[in-house]
């Protein structure tokens, strides 16, 4: 984007999506280029497109539709190039984002309520508790939109409770996985509308949680997901990349950090993303604190050839000491959003030769690879991944050696 003197000019997108003028105003909902008039509203410049969904600016699910792809690319790079610049990190090489399609989101959290007369269910609008009634979605994939309609008609007529409900759609191998939480149906006869509307619109499974963890009201077959060709059963609320597409990146950049390794740790692994991906000629160490996750992927592990040991373990508390880590030609880790300052600690004073962070929050990202390059480290490549497009949110995979 050019830089200019002119005051007026929106110069760049801050890491929150406003857009912000040459003089440092931030303006909501705006691109790159366009301008200010002189009564504060907003000219379009080349960068600004129409969104395509009419939830935009209300639904909180997307908030950057106006962006057209050069900008929202530069926005992706630029969310990790300014976190890393923020620690005087520089990637020896960045790549360009890789951005996923519209209509390839495979889980979404949604949330359902009865107000007065009306039944909704949707997205939470942006900045409020508001929810607002999808009518249409561009990044669900279409067969999870299209159980919009019949679920908002089956939760009118079945809940009397005035306070929310939560709803978790996920593709699974066997069709979608719905679980809803804040509802507990009433009697025999609740239960069986439950499992007659799942049969009626070929779910995989029907869960509900009224408080006291998911029970499921329907599963005709062991719902699962197939990882890199092996099936791991589902657990209720399990971590998924959110795209198919977003997670053949991740993995393809995640394969090119690890190399010929041959003895390969997985931390944080989940239900194996990473683990399966991994040529069979390895040999693995994956290690997962959520306690139904590890044991799914134990399970897989055990019914595939593989040479894969599993651990539940909780990484926060006890990381993998300098002396167990030294034993790995390479270390895949892949935390929650907090990052893994307790791992990293451990990893900066090893001697492990590959080191391939994946990570869904620059900040934390950046405080670690900091960590990382004072001990010693380089920060070989960074790929930054939008799987959540038209959001501020960024995935990426990095590779370190030593
Ligand atoms: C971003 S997900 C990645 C999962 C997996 N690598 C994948 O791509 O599907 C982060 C994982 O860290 C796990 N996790 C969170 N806190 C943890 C902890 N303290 N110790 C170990 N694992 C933890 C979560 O359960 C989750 O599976």
């Amino acid at each position: 984007m050019t830089e200019t003197a002119d005051p007026d000019l929106i110069i760049r997108v801050a890491a929150k999506g406003d857009g912000v003028t040459a003089d440092g105003r931030h303006v909501a909902f705006s691109a790159p280029l366009d301008r200010l008039n002189d009564e504060g509203g907003l000219i379009k410049g080349p960068h600004h497109v129409d969104p395509p969904c009419q939830h935009f600016q209300s639904c909180g699910g997307c908030s950057l539709q106006q962006l057209d792809t050069e900008s929202y690319t530069q926005f992706l790079t630029d969310r990790v190039a300014y976190a890393l610049e923020g620690q005087g990190l520089l990637a020896e090489l960045m790549h360009p984002p890789r951005i996923s399609q519209p209509k390839t989101r495979i889980r979404a959290s949604l949330r359902a309520a009865k107000l007065g007369d009306q039944f909704k269910l949707g997205f939470s609008g942006a900045g409020s508790h508001r929810i607002v009634d999808l009518k249409q979605c561009e990044i669900m994939v279409p067969e999870m939109f299209d159980l919009l309609a019949p679920l908002r008609k089956f939760l009118k007529n079945a809940s009397r409770r005035k306070h929310d409900m939560n709803i978790e759609m996920t593709l699974v191998d066997q069709g979608i996985d719905l679980l809803i939480s804040n509802y507990e149906p009433e009697g025999l006869e609740q239960r069986e509308a439950l499992s007659d509307f799942a049969k009626a619109n070929g779910l995989a499974r029907l869960s509900v949680d009224g408080g006291y963890g998911p029970e499921t009201q329907w599963e005709p077959e062991p719902v699962t997901v197939t990882l890199s060709g092996t099936a791991v059963n589902f657990p209720h609320s399990g971590f998924l990349q959110p795209t198919h597409d977003g997670q053949k990146v991740l993995i393809a950049a995640m394969l090119e950090a690890v190399g010929d390794a041959k003895l390969v740790a997985d931390l944080f692994a989940g239900l194996g993303t990473f683990t399966f991906a991994l040529s069979a000629d390895k040999k693995v160490y994956a290690a997962e604190g959520a306690r139904d996750a590890i044991g799914s992927l134990k399970l897989a592990a055990n019914h595939s050839s593989r040479q894969i040991f599993c651990e539940h373990r909780d990484l926060f508390r006890r990381p993998l000491s300098v002396e167990e880590l030294n034993r790995f030609d390479a270390v895949i880790l892949d935390p929650p959003r907090a990052g893994a300052r307790e791992q990293i600690l451990q990893l900066a004073q090893s001697n492990v030769p590959k080191i391939c962070y994946i990570s869904c929050n620059p900040a934390s990202f950046a405080r670690d690879a900091k960590q990382l390059c004072e001990a010693g480290y380089k920060l070989e490549q960074v790929w930054p991944v939008g799987q959540f497009l038209w959001s501020t949110h960024v995935e990426i995979v990095s590779s370190f050696t030593r």
